[in-house]
C-alpha cells in the first residue's frame, strides 16, 4: 500500500455496510481510514470496537472510527448503505418510500460536510436510491454511482463457470438493466474467453443448450428471494462488490464493472440510471460501454428503463 490517505465514510452499519467493512479489511492495502456512521450510534461504536480487534490479524493497517457526518468532509468515496432492506415476499421497489426519506436526512448533511468525493451506493431500489442521491446532491453524474447489476453479474458469472466448468474469471458475461424483476442477461454477448457462448449451444457435439441459459438467468433473477427466505438478509456478496467497485477507484484501475450510472445517450436513453458495464476509475463512471444488443434485447432494456422511471418520475425531491 502507498502512504497516501484513501478514506471511505460508510453510512449504515448493518448486515451489508458491515459486510462491506469486513471485506474492506480483509482484503487490505485498499483504503487507510474507514469512517463508520448510524443513525444507531451505539450500533456504529460497537462496529468499529469489533473491526479494530481484527486489525491485528489483517494484511494492513487501518484508522477506523464512529464518525458524524462532518468526517466525510475530506473522504475520498462515500457508501451508503444504510435504509430498510426486503423482508420475505417484498420486492426491492417495495422499499422506494422508506429509503427515500432515510436518504434525506443522510445525502444533505454529507454535501453540506464540504465533501468533494464519490457517491456509491448500495440501499434498494439501487438504481433509484443512486438516481435520487445525484438529484439531492447535484453532484456531476459521474460521481454518483449505484452498485447496480454488479453482484447480479458475479452470480451469473459464477453458475456459468461452474455450468461450463470454466474459471468463471474467463466467462465475460453481464446482467443489465434494473437491479430488480427486470433485469436480463444479453445471451448475444456472452463469451467463454473470446467465443460466443451462442456459437457452443449452437454446436452439436456437445451437451450444452439454450434452456439451461435461461435457466441460469432465472437463478440469479431470483437469488436474492431465495437467499432472503433461508436468511432473512444477503450481505457477504454486495459486501464484496462494493469493495470490489471501492478498489477500482481508489485504484484508478479502469475497470469494466456493471454499477448503476446516468445514461447521456448511450443505449437511447438518458438521465436514467440503470446497471450497465461501465469503465470505473478514480473520477468514478468514465466510460458507460454500449453492447451492441440485438433487438430482443433493446427491447429487454426498454423495459428496465420503463420500470425505473415509472418508480421514479412521481418521487418528489
Ligand atoms: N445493491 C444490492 O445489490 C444490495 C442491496 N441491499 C440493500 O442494502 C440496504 C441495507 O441492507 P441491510 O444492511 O441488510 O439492512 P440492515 O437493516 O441490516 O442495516 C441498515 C442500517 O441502516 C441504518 N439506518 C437506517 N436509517 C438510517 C439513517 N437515516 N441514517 C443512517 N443510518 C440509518 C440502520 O440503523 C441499520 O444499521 C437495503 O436497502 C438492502 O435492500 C442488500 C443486498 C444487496
Ligand atoms: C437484496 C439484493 O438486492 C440482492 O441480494 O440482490
Amino acid at each position: 500500500m502507498t502512504t497516501d490517505r484513501r478514506k471511505v465514510v460508510l453510512i449504515g452499519t448493518g448486515m451489508v455496510g458491515m459486510s462491506f467493512a469486513y471485506s474492506l479489511v480483509n482484503q487490505g492495502g485498499i483504503c487507510n481510514e474507514l469512517v463508520l456512521i448510524d443513525v444507531n450510534t451505539v450500533r456504529a461504536n460497537g462496529e468499529a470496537m469489533d473491526l479494530n480487534h481484527g486489525l491485528a490479524f489483517a494484511k494492513s493497517n487501518m484508522k477506523i472510527y464512529a464518525g458524524e457526518y462532518k468526517d466525510c468532509k475530506d473522504a475520498d468515496i462515500v457508501v451508503i448503505a444504510a435504509g430498510v432492506a426486503q423482508k420475505e415476499g417484498e420486492t426491492r421497489l417495495d422499499l422506494l418510500k422508506r429509503n427515500v426519506e432515510v436518504f434525506r436526512s443522510i445525502v444533505t448533511p454529507v454535501v453540506r460536510s464540504g465533501f468533494d468525493g464519490i457517491f456509491l451506493v448500495a440501499t434498494n431500489p439501487v438504481d433509484i436510491m443512486t438516481r435520487v442521491t445525484y438529484e439531492l446532491s447535484r453532484f456531476g453524474a459521474s460521481r454518483v454511482i449505484g452498485t447496480g447489476t454488479s453482484l447480479d453479474t458475479a452470480r451469473l458469472r459464477y453458475l456459468l463457470g461452474d455450468y461450463f466448468t470454466v474459471d468463471p474469471k474467463n466467462i465475460h458475461a453481464y446482467v443489465i438493466g434494473e437491479h430488480g424483476d427486470s433485469e436480463f442477461v444479453p445471451l448475444s454477448q456472452v463469451m467463454m474467453a473470446t467465443k460466443p457462448v451462442m456459437k457452443i449451444l449452437e454446436d452439436e457435439r456437445n451437451s450444452y443448450c439454450i434452456d439451461d441459459m435461461q435457466s441460469i438467468e432465472e437463478q440469479v433473477r431470483t437469488a436474492a428471494y431465495k437467499i432472503i427466505e433461508a436468511k432473512r438478509a444477503t450481505y457477504y456478496g454486495i459486501g464484496m462488490a462494493l469493495t470490489r467497485i471501492v478498489k477500482a477507484i481508489l485504484g484508478d484501475e479502469n475497470s469494466v464493472l456493471t454499477v448503476s450510472a446516468k445514461l447521456c445517450g448511450e443505449y437511447g436513453y438518458r438521465d436514467v440510471f440503470i446497471g450497465v458495464p461501465s469503465i470505473i476509475g478514480r473520477n468514478g463512471v468514465k466510460e458507460i460501454i454500449e453492447l451492441d444488443l440485438n433487438e430482443e434485447e433493446k427491447e429487454k432494456f426498454k423495459s428496465s428503463v420503463n420500470v425505473l422511471n415509472e418508480h421514479f418520475d412521481p418521487l418528489e425531491l
